[in-house]
């Protein structure tokens, strides 16, 4: 290990959590083993940085001194300070610096011709952009911070966006400098305020620099689109009631609504088993006779593998009592709506049990473990770039088709983490226990640990079960947060940049796709919900580059 990435990460660890509070799992003297939150490395060096929403307070400088860091991402953080230089000279590998969402100030020094993204967005840099010399930067964005002058060569072919909420920013996308000059001598120069700042609904800081008259008409917006969701809310609700009330077989025909014609319903042991097609064999009397091997136990219960008389293999999810204490109606028709998803990268579910004092998920059981277990395992420190691909691919392919099935609400996943992805005969990724977290009591109570200790836990203790904490999305963070499609997403990207940057990977002609790769990774970690790609809009940009 190289002596400059110790002392780099230690004095940056002193500088932002002297408590040993936050980053306690940096200890010792190899980042690199595997076990320092956060810390992803090749050969040896330290390769990527990712504290995203870990509460750090400090300055950021140290990590400059990684001299082989290609990622640097410290997103929403509470950083301060200026950035040093940065040249080829001290980091010629990095290519996607990612600061949104601190407190950096200072000046603007980065010559960097192979950097690919600067995401440094919602800060207090100021002054000029003269001092960005980025040629290859093909995702920028330095909106919300005190930036001024004009915006030249290649920069202005960004959006607006790129650049809105720097009040003395001009030029193209912005109004043209000469313009500005001209309104700030016409108005009054104690408030000048030339360029259009368009305010991201997710920042909290930033809606200081708004007035009250934009507060005013935001609010009176606000109620109208309220009232307006409300009275579709309450329509759809009603029809969704009408639609659910009728008996099985009198729904209409529209695609994946109808429900299943083919489903049994089994009443044994005073306990009902609904079966689905392909698992209209199945009896609670023999699962539960059915020799069975504890696979794990997670947050919504455990998992078995249980071999039935004829020979076959089940995975039977035994939901915990105290996460799912009622027997709820809207449970069951959701699972009648799980059970009907039929993919070749969504475990099926072929049965469930909805009893007062048994509540059980039968499924496919996947003979090759889970994404959590390749990653852990020593073939998961060898996994080529391919097979990395191909279970990405198959994730976003999963997670779309759950995405899009016609479905009223429509379906979340709620617990996209790697020991959820699933892996068939052949390598195939698929996405396990869709919407069960959903129905979860204490779903909200999990969400509330803190966060930098529950970064990539996985990581932390292979002997524990892992937990979703470190792929939730910042918005349920705050007790109230909803699962959506948009959460999903977020999860969906946590889990690409684990993949994506876990170490090992060989260097080299990879290194493009997987440099895209952590690009769309990055937007689906966006921390506004609605920045983050759609699943389809992934799986297209995916395409594009792999
Ligand atoms: N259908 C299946 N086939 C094979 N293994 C499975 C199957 N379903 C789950 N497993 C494995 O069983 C283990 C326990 O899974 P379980 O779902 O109970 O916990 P978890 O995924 O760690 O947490 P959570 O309860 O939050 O989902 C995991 O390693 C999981 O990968």
């Amino acid at each position: 290990l190289h002596s400059q990435d110790l002392l780099s990460l230690l004095s940056f660890k002193a500088s932002v959590d002297p408590l040993n509070s936050l980053l306690d799992t940096w200890e010792g003297s190899n980042p690199c083993s595997g076990l320092w939150v956060g810390v992803k490395c090749y050969q040896g060096r330290v390769v990527s940085i990712f504290l995203d929403d870990a509460s750090l307070v400090g300055s950021a400088t140290p990590l400059f001194g990684l001299s082989q860091i290609r990622v640097l991402s410290l997103r929403r953080n509470a950083l301060s300070g200026s950035l040093p230089h940065l040249t080829n000279l001290t980091n010629p590998r990095l290519r996607h610096l990612f600061l949104s969402h601190n407190q950096l100030d200072g000046t603007l020094n980065i010559s960097l011709p192979s950097l690919l993204s600067l995401r440094i967005e919602h800060n207090d840099f100021s002054g000029r952009l003269e001092g960005l010399h980025l040629p290859s930067v093909a995702d920028f964005n330095v909106s919300v911070n005190r930036l001024a002058g004009e915006i030249s060569g290649g920069l202005s072919k960004f959006p607006s966006s790129a650049f809105h909420g720097n009040p003395t920013l001009c030029g193209s996308p912005l109004p043209s400098c000469s313009k500005i000059s001209h309104l700030s001598n016409a108005t009054n120069t104690s408030s000048p305020s030339p360029a259009p700042i368009i305010v991201s609904t997710c920042s909290s800081r930033s809606s200081s620099k708004l007035g009250i008259t934009t507060l005013l008409s935001i609010g009176i917006g606000d109620i109208v689109v309220i009232a307006m969701a409300l009275a579709i809310v309450i329509g759809m609700y009603t029809w969704f009631q009408r639609r659910f009330s009728m008996p099985p077989n009198a729904t209409t025909g529209a695609r994946g609504l109808e429900l299943d014609h083919g489903f049994v319903e089994e009443k044994e042991m005073g306990r009902r088993l609904v079966c689905f097609e392909g698992g209209e064999d199945l009896r609670l009397d023999s699962l539960l006779k059915a020799s069975a091997e504890v696979l794990g136990k997670g947050m919504s219960g455990s998992t078995y593998k249980a071999v039935l008389e004829d020979g076959i293999m089940v995975a039977v999810k035994r939901l915990s009592a105290v996460q799912f204490p009622s027997h709820s109606k809207a449970f069951n028709q959701r699972m009648h709506l799980i059970g009907r998803l039929r993919h070749s990268h969504v475990v099926s579910l072929r049965a469930y049990c909805n009893a007062h004092e048994e509540k059980l998920l039968v499924y496919d059981y996947m003979p090759n473990g889970s994404l959590y277990s390749l990653l852990q395992s020593n073939r998961g420190r060898n996994l080529d770039w391919r097979s990395r691909k191909q279970i990405l691919m198959g994730v976003a392919h999963g997670l779309n088709f759950i995405h899009t099935f016609p479905a009223r609400p429509p379906l979340v996943h709620a617990n996209i983490k790697p020991s959820n992805i699933l892996i068939d005969e052949q390598g195939n990724a698929c996405i396990t226990e869709c919407s069960i977290m959903c129905f979860a009591a204490n779903f909200h109570q999990s969400l509330l640990l803190p966060h930098a200790s529950t970064l990539f836990p996985e990581r932390r203790n292979s002997a524990a079960t892992s937990t979703w904490h470190g792929y939730r999305a910042p918005e349920l963070t705050v007790g109230k947060g909803k699962v959506t499609q948009e959460s999903d997403v977020y999860s969906f990207g946590m889990v690409l940049l684990e993949v994506v940057t876990d170490k090992e990977i060989d260097d080299g002609e990879c290194e493009g796709e997987m440099m895209g790769m952590v690009k769309i990774g990055m937007m689906c970690t966006a921390e506004c919900p609605d920045e983050r790609p759609k699943m389809s809009r992934v799986l297209s940009m995916m395409g594009e580059f792999l």
